[in-house]
């Protein structure tokens, strides 16, 4: 058996075991609220929207097609976990090709964990001369591990201090196509 069949295999029987904590429609309604807060902050200010990719992909896209406002839409790419489940050093891969200078951003992602990833590119998009940058994270892991001045404007909901992946998240790289929330179990 191959590396990538050995990590197929234990992705599916993780799956398998896996607790749901947000299913789908609990994630429509989620994502209804998150869009009318977004809308009542941002409909005048002709922001910038940035997904941070991979994992921000299926929270901006189910966002954004709750808007009925005009933005501009770009992505950045910053990643740590690298397809595991502990985070490592983030690894710039693509900064937002768009000039933010006077511009007001919204950067959309999927979860906020120890909080180096949202840190960091907080901390670039002020480099990039934007004047207020917004944050939108579908979930908020429930933990003392981040800095509690690291605040985030639109949350979706919180989830337990457990690994957790679908709704753009993957587990090894797998199921971020799922369209609900999902724990791993404990072993
Ligand atoms: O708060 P942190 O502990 O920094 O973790 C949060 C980040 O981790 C995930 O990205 P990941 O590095 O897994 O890349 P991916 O989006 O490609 O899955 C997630 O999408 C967040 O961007
Ligand atoms: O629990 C998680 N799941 C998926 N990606 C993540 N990135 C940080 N924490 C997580």
């Amino acid at each position: 058996m191959t590396m990538h069949d050995e990590r197929r295999r234990d992705a599916m029987m993780v799956r398998e075991r896996a607790d749901c904590v947000c299913d789908a429609a609990q994630l429509a309604d989620i994502y209804d609220r998150m869009a009318r807060d977004i809308t009542e902050a941002l409909a005048e200010a002709n922001p910038v929207i940035l997904c941070v990719m991979l994992g921000g992909l299926v929270p901006t896209a189910e966002i954004t097609r709750r808007l009925d406002f005009p933005f501009e839409f770009d992505y950045l790419h910053a990643t740590r976990y690298h397809g595991e489940t502990q985070g490592g050093e983030l690894v710039w891969k693509v900064s937002p090709g768009i000039d933010l200078a006077d511009r007001d951003v919204l950067v959309i992602d999927d979860i906020l964990d120890e909080g180096t990833t949202l840190e960091a590119i907080l901390g670039a998009l002020a480099a990039q001369g934007a004047r207020r940058v917004r944050t939108a994270i579908l979930l908020e892991k429930s933990h003392a591990r981040r800095d509690p001045a690291l605040t985030v404007d639109f949350v979706g909901t919180t989830v337990p201090d457990r690994y957790v992946f679908g709704a753009g998240m993957d587990y090894k790289g797998y199921f971020r196509q799922l369209p609900a929330v999902y724990a791993v179990a404990d072993t």
